[in-house]
């Protein structure tokens, strides 16, 4: 089954019920996507953008009934997504900080959201999430990471599952390389695209720790991210030049380590020489647990 909802544990039907009430609702583009994949052969990739009268500002859009937010957590340079129905309220949040919880909270109680799902787009190493203690601060908030993570969450992810809010939806597709676990979140109309650490603006995740895998983040980004319209936004993890958004056309063009050969790439990718992240021997063990080790 392809669906979130086949996948949640049995202690969290309640929230699948609630999805699976979102069906009669969802927007063309869902309902499109999801008969495809009942089609033997269909790639979701070939899906056509939908593209509607949307206007976006770096840090925020608000169209065809989505509300969407950009956050800055300063410390460690991470993106923290807020994507709501403007009608249900229903939403999604997507990698918050831990550093920056009470501001996320105070956005989402003043925007009077019914946040359903935190998702990390993979186990950080530089910094830990928020989505363990959101939980305790939300009433009904399920957690949810890749299920090749090998972290613990109230939703485990697979390739091709979609989280619903609303009229709105995600859908998974996997992008390890960086960590086995990296997925990128694809808007039902493919408009836009949360890759993570899988690809930066000009850049991408480090494949040096974890599971880094040079080969496998090439082979990521080219089949799953840049199959995507080139007029897909791209919103990554992070960024340390102050960039806000690139779109899937740019990343082809002017991405530069991906627009080279793989073995070019790999070398590329061998030479970096970055320091460890400062946090790393803190935050990969507490976000196997969604932040809450030693709590
Ligand atoms: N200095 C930061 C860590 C910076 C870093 O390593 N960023 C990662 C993503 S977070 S694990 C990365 O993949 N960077 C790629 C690049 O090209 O910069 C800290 O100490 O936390």
């Amino acid at each position: 089954m392809c669906s979130v909802i086949g996948r949640v544990k049995p202690c969290h039907r309640a929230l699948a019920v609630s999805l699976r009430l979102r069906t009669n609702t969802e927007s063309p583009s869902c309902a499109a996507a999801r008969s495809r994949r009942s089609c033997p052969g269909v790639s979701l990739g070939a899906e056509p953008l939908r593209v509607t009268s949307r206007t976006y500002s770096s840090g925020t859009a608000v169209s065809q009934r989505l509300l969407f937010r950009q956050l800055l957590e300063l410390e460690s340079k991470t993106y923290t997504y807020l994507l709501a129905d403007a009608e249900t309220k229903e939403a999604v949040l997507i990698d918050p900080v831990l550093e920056t919880i009470d501001r996320d909270l105070k956005l989402i109680g003043e925007l009077g959201l019914n946040v359903k799902v935190a998702v990390n787009t993979h186990c950080h190493a530089d910094h830990i999430t928020s989505t363990g203690l959101m939980k305790k601060r939300l009433v009904g908030l399920k957690s949810a990471i890749s299920k090749h993570s090998g972290a613990s969450a109230d939703i485990l992810l697979s390739e091709g599952d979609k989280i619903t809010f609303g009229k709105h939806c995600l859908t998974v597709r996997d992008t390890p390389g960086h960590t086995d676990g990296c997925m990128t979140l694809v808007t039902g109309d493919q408009s836009m695209a949360f890759t993570g650490d899988a690809l930066l603006i000009r850049g991408c995740g480090r494949t040096d720790f974890q599971q880094g895998c040079a080969k496998r983040l090439y082979h990521s980004v080219h089949q799953k991210i840049f199959t995507l319209p080139d007029q897909c936004l791209i919103y990554p993890a992070h960024d340390y030049l102050g960039q806000t958004v690139s779109t899937v056309g740019e990343e082809r063009r002017f991405n530069p380590r991906l627009t080279k050969s793989i073995e070019q790439f790999v070398d590329i990718m061998n030479n970096l020489n970055l320091p460890k992240p400062a946090k790393i021997d803190i935050a990969v063990p507490a976000n196997l647990v969604c932040g809450l080790h030693e709590v």
